[in-house]
């Protein structure tokens, strides 16, 4: 889908010690190419690029005046990092983002010295950096650690508790606020507001200015003194002390493009004996790439795309809705008849379908930041006073607010909805966003309710259900993607909590499915009916309370019984194994098989490849019920195993 730009001098670039084998006037259009150079590799592989378009600069600076990696280059979250791949060795390979076996589409230790800390949940940077730093100064080794954190990330609070503990990383400890006013939606909140105006009250400081201010020299203590007189005062004009307060020695506000410029702060920054610095660059995300400038996500996340026009390739469109559409609009259904429904993102409004809520009900939507814990106590609060608060996180942020989810929600019996999308697999994003664990981590709590749905008429039901369960906690998990095109009831159904439902009636074979690989469960039954094994399948519906008469039944009536469920070990087979055990079933000779994600962690792939590789297929399914009825004689028979 794009040609190849000429980059005849960043062809000279391999590593960051080949960038600073130039001269400062050569830094511009090295950017210029770099830039060209992430286009081109993301039209063809789909990702993040509008904040990597955003970072060049700071990348070629940093990496200019720093002496990476023994100097600790950490980048938060980590989606803007494929210019600093394409620097630090990577090139050869960065038309493999993001695919199966190719590079993962955020920092990594396992793929790079360069790498020197994994990332993909944000805002994690600074506690890293302040650990390097703290670590080489203990140690007296050389290096120091610099965060580059975004003013999304920068509204969650472990950021804060990072810059409380700075003071430990002396001035080993360099954080760069990358300012593109904007997350992946416009960012919210007062420090919004603060760092606007210390943008609009204040030119770009210049290298010159930086210098002189840093060259002043002083006796120490009286130094440090003068210091904060000189902050405080300059604060009470440009709100600056916001950081200096948490001990960093502001530097800013910074043109974020003038690669020259950049170097020259940088330099300044690296040699002053100031404590931990903070360097506020403002940028533009999407820079220098027209679709992305102009477009209202700043192409944070993109398809495979046409360079010249901007054509994202987006496929065939009229198939079923996503997931993520089905539950926006129950939401709506159940927000239109109840007003005390209110919706929570923290963050990912477009993601969680949560924009089109908001368009709807403005007063009721709660866009919080990137602030998860925040987002599950300010729900509890909202439960305590009567509302029917939906928190919409996704699976894998919500680990991040799991003892908020403990104590202020399950504890506290407060009936806060949870809606987890992209449960289970979500493909190129990888490891760090795969919803694996929220059964495990959700069903061991007293309290819960937790659901799974198979469909999208079943997340219908759900939500309905969630809506009218105002007696504790309730969540329900659904994956990335599209439903199954089925016809859309015209009303949703309230569910009985604990009630699975039969889908299809059978006499050796119990398949207990949980989730959407109940289309999996179909398919595994149409095969072993041709080997002349009926199977039932039952669609369990709730992970949490499991169905104990429907598995008793099941267990008891067939030769064998297979759980599956897109999750980690301690879900819903886990739950079914320990009923199993304590009713005496399996000392009487149960043949219990559960199927779930390995125990190990998965690199990104296409969905259906990851599954595969999880052994959660039909044909997985075929294979576990032949071995346990010890009935090898079959697969040769019918060709079922490869
Ligand atoms: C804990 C967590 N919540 C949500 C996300 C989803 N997310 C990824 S990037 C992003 C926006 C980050 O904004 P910012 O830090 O300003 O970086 P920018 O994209 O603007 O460069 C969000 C919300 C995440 N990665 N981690
Ligand atoms: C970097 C990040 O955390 C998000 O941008 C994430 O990649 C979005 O994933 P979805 O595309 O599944 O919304
Ligand atoms: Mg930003």
């Amino acid at each position: 889908m794009s040609d190849r730009p000429q980059t005849p001098l960043l062809d000279t670039v391999q590593y960051p010690e080949d960038i600073r084998k130039l001269e400062k006037d050569q830094l511009p259009q090295l950017c210029e190419e770099l830039r060209r150079e992430v286009i081109s590799a993301v039209s063809v592989t789909g990702g993040h690029l509008g904040a990597g378009l955003g970072v060049v600069e700071l990348t070629v600076a940093i990496h200019y005046v720093f002496d990476t990696p023994t100097d600790r280059l950490i980048w938060d979250v980590g989606h803007q990092c494929y210019p600093h791949k394409i620097v630090t060795g990577r090139r050869d390979r960065i038309r493999t983002l993001r695919q199966g076996g190719g590079l993962s589409g955020f920092t990594k230790r396992s793929e790079s010295e360069y790498d020197p800390f994994g990332a993909a949940h944000s805002s994690t940077s600074i506690s890293a950096a302040v650990g390097f730093a703290t670590a080489n100064r203990l140690a007296n080794r050389p290096g120091h650690a610099i965060a580059v954190i975004g003013d999304g990330a920068m509204t969650a609070g472990m950021a804060y508790e990072a810059m409380n503990n700075a003071e430990a990383a002396g001035n080993r400890l360099v954080v760069i606020l990358n300012d593109n006013d904007m997350s992946i939606a416009p960012p919210v909140g007062s420090l919004r507001n603060s760092l606007a105006r210390l943008v609009s009250s204040n030119k770009y400081l210049t290298p010159r200015r930086l210098a002189q201010k840093l060259a002043r020299v002083m006796p120490r203590p009286l130094h440090r003194t003068a210091r904060r007189v000189e902050e405080y005062a300059r604060g009470l004009v440009t709100g600056g002390t916001l950081f200096e307060e948490l001990g960093f020695y502001y530097v800013g506000p910074v043109d974020g493009h003038d690669v020259i410029s950049l170097v020259e702060i940088l330099e300044n920054v690296r040699d002053a004996d100031e404590g931990p610095m903070l360097v506020h660059a403002v940028t533009q995300k999407g820079k220098g790439y027209a679709p992305a400038e102009s477009s209202a996500d700043k192409y944070h996340g993109v398809v495979k795309f046409d360079v010249v026009s901007g054509q994202q390739d987006k496929g065939p469109t009229g198939g079923p809705p996503s997931y993520t559409a089905v539950f926006a609009d129950a939401l709506l259904h159940e927000a239109q008849r109840d007003d005390k429904v209110v919706a929570i993102t923290a963050a990912m409004p477009s993601g969680t379908g949560l924009d089109k809520f908001q368009k709807a009900f403005p007063d009721r939507t709660f866009d919080v930041g990137i602030a998860e814990q925040h987002a599950v106590t300010f729900a509890a609060g909202m439960a305590a006073q009567g509302y029917r608060p939906f928190c919409a996180i996704y699976s894998t942020f919500l680990q991040r607010a799991y003892d908020q989810v403990v104590h202020d929600v399950a504890i506290q019996n407060l009936p806060v909805r949870f809606a987890m999308d992209r449960a289970g697999l979500v493909g190129a994003d990888g490891a760090t966003h795969a919803g694996s664990f929220d059964l495990a981590y959700l069903g061991t709590l007293p309290n819960f309710v937790v659901m799974a749905a198979a469909d999208e008429v079943e997340l219908t039901h759900m939500v309905h259900t969630m809506a009218m369960h105002d007696s504790g906690p309730i969540a329900v998990r659904y994956p990335r993607g599209n439903g199954r095109g089925l016809v859309m009831p015209a009303e949703p159904q309230r569910l009985e909590i604990g009630k699975g439902r039969i889908v299809r009636e059978g006499r050796q074979v119990a398949i207990l499915s949980l989730g959407t690989r109940l289309e999996e469960a179909e398919k595994a039954a149409d095969q072993l009916a041709t080997m002349g094994l009926s199977a039932t399948i039952a669609d369990m519906r709730f992970a949490k309370p499991i169905d104990t008469d429907l598995v008793r039944r099941l267990l008891t009536t067939h030769e064998v019984a297979v759980t599956i469920e897109e999750a980690a070990i301690g879900g819903f087979g886990a739950h079914v194994l320990t009923f199993a055990s304590d009713e005496g079933l399996i000392d009487a000779g149960l043949k219990l098989r559960t199927l779930r994600l390995p125990d190990r962690y998965q690199d990104q792939d296409k969905p259906e490849k990851q599954y595969e590789e999880a052994g959660l297929t039909a044909k997985d399914i075929v294979e576990t019920v032949l071995k346990a009825l010890r009935r090898n004689d079959l697969h040769a028979e019918h060709g079922v195993l490869a």
